[in-house]
């Protein structure tokens, strides 16, 4: 079977938001200023800085604000700052700081979309219309990210027209890119092909990226069975950090170390060096006092070390 496989992928790195979100300890503003400089120092080009999200729901991301204008001093043009954004009181907060990319974030799932943001799918539709508008007014891109693509922690399987539902609506306010996310995990290869698959209904191969968490150990296939459908944009945590504060029992999203190492085994560039990329992994992973998540670190630690 012949595969054609893109010949270069954009890494997203999601740690100092995805990946922080979750932590139970307070993780200071200049931690996460120097992860984020870590990982533009190994040649990361595109990132989720923060989210614009209530601090009395996700307490992590109370610093918002003040990580942004402390990125001000050594923001760097040729990288991409994304930020999460739920609804106009949320823009409003972020476009002070001219953000190159917002994201707002859906589910397929409405038993999540009411836990996490406090809404139905069709209320939040409604309340990301105005911040797409708002957003592409301000010549900023806008990604749509649907949560629970193929498995909900409170519906169980989501069956593939929820996500062409959601994909469709997305696309509609002006989505100019479409995020399958695995939130909690379950999905396998062929079940992220099928979500993919009902969202190419509405939206083009190219508008899609991926983000995979890793609770079952299936991230990187199913990063693998997206790659061979065309997708060529993951959503990554270095270190594997990560989970959704309301997705319980969810683990990290895959790890920007283990995603780099198999594309680069592919022929396939990101633009990362490894070597620096495992550094930014073990200074945030020391800093959290958490063992690194990232096989391809350990490994590659280990062989320094021996
Ligand atoms: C969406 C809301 C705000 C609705 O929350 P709500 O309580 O329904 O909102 P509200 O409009 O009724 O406002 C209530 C209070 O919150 C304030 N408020 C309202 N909006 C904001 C804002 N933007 N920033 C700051 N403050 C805000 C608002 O001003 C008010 O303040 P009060 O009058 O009580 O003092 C809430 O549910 C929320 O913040 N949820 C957090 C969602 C979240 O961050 N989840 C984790 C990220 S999603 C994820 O991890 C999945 C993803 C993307 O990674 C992909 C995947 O893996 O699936």
């Amino acid at each position: 079977m012949s595969i054609s496989y893109p010949k270069h992928v954009t890494i997203v790195d999601v740690s100092p938001r995805d990946g922080l979100q979750n932590e139970s300890m307070t993780v200071p503003t200049a931690v996460k200023q120097r992860l984020i400089d870590d990982l533009i120092a190994a040649g990361v080009k595109k990132l989720e800085a923060a989210s614009f999200v209530s601090p009395k729901w996700v307490p992590q991301m109370g610093d918002n604000s003040a990580l942004l204008e402390a990125l001000a001093a050594t923001r760097q043009s040729d990288v991409s700052y994304s930020v999460l954004v739920p609804n106009m009181r949320g823009f409003e907060n972020a476009i002070v700081h001219r953000p190159d990319e917002i994201v707002i974030f859906g589910s397929a799932s409405e038993t999540f979309s009411q836990k996490n943001i406090n809404c139905s799918i069709d209320e939040s539709i409604e309340r990301f219309a105005p911040v797409a508008a708002a957003a592409k007014a301000q010549g900023i891109k806008v990604r749509g990210v649907i949560s629970c693509t193929v498995g909900c922690p409170y519906e169980g399987e989501i069956d593939p027209s929820q996500v062409a539902y959601v994909t469709k609506r997305l696309v509609e306010i002006g989505s100019e890119q479409i995020g399958i996310a695995d939130t909690i995990g379950v999905g396998t290869p062929l079940k992220v092909q099928r979500a993919l698959q009902a969202a190419l209904e509405y939206a083009d191969i190219t508008m899609m990226s991926g983000h995979f968490h890793d609770t079952y150990g299936q991230a990187l296939s199913n990063t693998l069975a997206a790659l061979q459908m065309g997708v060529s944009e993951f959503d990554t945590s270095v270190a594997g950090l990560g989970g959704c504060p309301y997705a319980k029992g969810a683990t990290g999203n895959v790890a920007t170390e283990d995603v780099v190492y198999m594309l680069h085994g592919m022929g396939i560039s990101t633009g990362i060096n490894l070597d620096k990329l495992v550094v930014a992994g073990e200074r945030i992973s020391e800093f959290l006092g958490r063992p690194n998540g990232s096989n391809v670190a350990r490994a590659l630690i280990n062989k320094r070390q021996s």
